[in-house]
């Protein structure tokens, strides 16, 4: 098997800022990591987002749609004391990145206050993050689900798998100790390998039974340990659709928070014409199939699934253009357009 000089990496594109304000931040988050003090000085002014057991706090924008909001530490401080809790909650907050002018922006879960009473003060719903993730800009998705995923480490993290002792978290919440075993955790997400393979002419998407009706999507895989990239993708062709890659080039790559965190690497992959007979495992698909660039095209085009009488999809659809499924999809119909 080849593997095609992989694409270059394009860096999105940083409009009016300049190289050295993202170098600043860059470097003040760091800082902040290693430096509680300035942390926890940071917290005081920054800005913090909601969620509560893990679902973001949206708002509904006057045009109907949703956005997420983003309240200043002292805004959230106010709700704290109207609805009588400890000032100290906010010192749970968790780091989750900073704004061009370096202010600090944290991720707060407030499982332990009423969901409603904080809904009605901070004017929004706590939503599902798989609705969210849908719901909000694309713009916003990143943080959102940066936010959630490191809350869900903390809360899963709070022992050592070593000696059974509680773990201590760094005003940041960029890593845990325990001081017993002297073991340092840091959050942990799953490299998962997606590939969309295709004969020439046509490309094959598959779908479990879990999808929502007539979804089909590329094929997915989480990496085994010692494995590369290749390898995985490789093997999980291999065992899911009974088919040998002949070449395989990278894409680009996606957080993907859903079950748990994933860090998606986005691959194309040729099978040769004259053995692409589909196979498929059955423990994990239900159905696998070739699609031609026409039905792809129409696919792309529905930005839902038209509906049967009973409200479910009943053709051919594909994942959302947040999920990165959806650009290979993309890139795959758009490379046969040109060819
Ligand atoms: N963003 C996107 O566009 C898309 C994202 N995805 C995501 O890709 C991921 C992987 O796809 P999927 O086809 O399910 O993966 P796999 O084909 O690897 O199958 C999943 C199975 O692998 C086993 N497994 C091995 N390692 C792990 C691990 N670290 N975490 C969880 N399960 C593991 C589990 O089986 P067992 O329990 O039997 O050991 C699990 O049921 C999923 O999280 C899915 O949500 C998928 C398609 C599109
Ligand atoms: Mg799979």
């Amino acid at each position: 098997m080849r593997w095609i000089r992989a694409l270059p990496i394009k860096i999105q594109p940083l409009g009016s800022r300049c190289c050295s304000s993202y170098v600043s931040r860059m470097r003040y988050l760091m800082n902040l990591k290693e430096d509680d003090e300035l942390c926890r000085r940071a917290l005081q002014s920054g800005t913090v987002l909601l969620y509560h057991k893990l679902s973001p706090l949206l708002q509904r924008t006057d045009r109907g749609g949703y956005k997420l909001p983003i309240f200043q530490v002292s805004v959230v401080n106010g709700m704290l004391e109207k609805l009588g809790k400890d000032a100290e909650v906010i010192n749970s907050s968790v780091l989750v990145g900073c704004s061009d002018s370096l202010l600090a922006q944290f991720c707060l879960e407030v499982a332990e206050l009423e969901q409603n009473a904080v809904e009605e003060l901070c004017q929004g719903v706590f939503t599902d993050l798989r609705k969210a993730f849908f719901l909000l800009r694309s713009s916003e998705v990143p943080l959102v689900t940066r936010g959630q995923a490191l809350l869900r480490w903390h809360q899963t993290h709070s022992y050592c798998s070593a000696t059974g002792k509680p773990t201590q978290r760094n005003q940041a919440g960029s890593q845990r100790v325990c001081h017993s075993s002297g073991i340092t955790y840091y959050p942990q997400m799953a490299p998962v390998v997606i590939v969309l393979v295709s004969d020439g002419e046509r490309c094959l998407l598959a779908r479990q039974p879990a999808f929502p009706r007539g979804m089909y999507s590329a094929l997915a895989g989480f990496c085994d340990m010692g494995e590369t990239v290749l390898e995985t993708l490789r093997r999980e062709v291999a065992e899911e659709v009974g088919l040998e890659v002949e070449s395989a080039q990278y894409s680009s790559s996606q957080h993907w928070p859903f079950p748990q965190s994933s860090l998606m690497v986005a691959c194309h992959a040729t099978v040769s014409p004259g053995s692409s007979q589909i196979n498929l495992s059955g423990a994990e698909l239900e159905d696998a199939r070739w699609f031609t660039l026409q039905e792809v095209q129409e696919a792309l085009q529905r930005n839902s699934p038209p509906r049967d009488i009973k409200g479910e999809a009943n053709v051919f659809w594909v994942p959302p253009s947040s999920a990165i499924a959806n650009q290979l999809i993309q890139e795959w119909a758009n490379q046969q357009l040109k060819s």
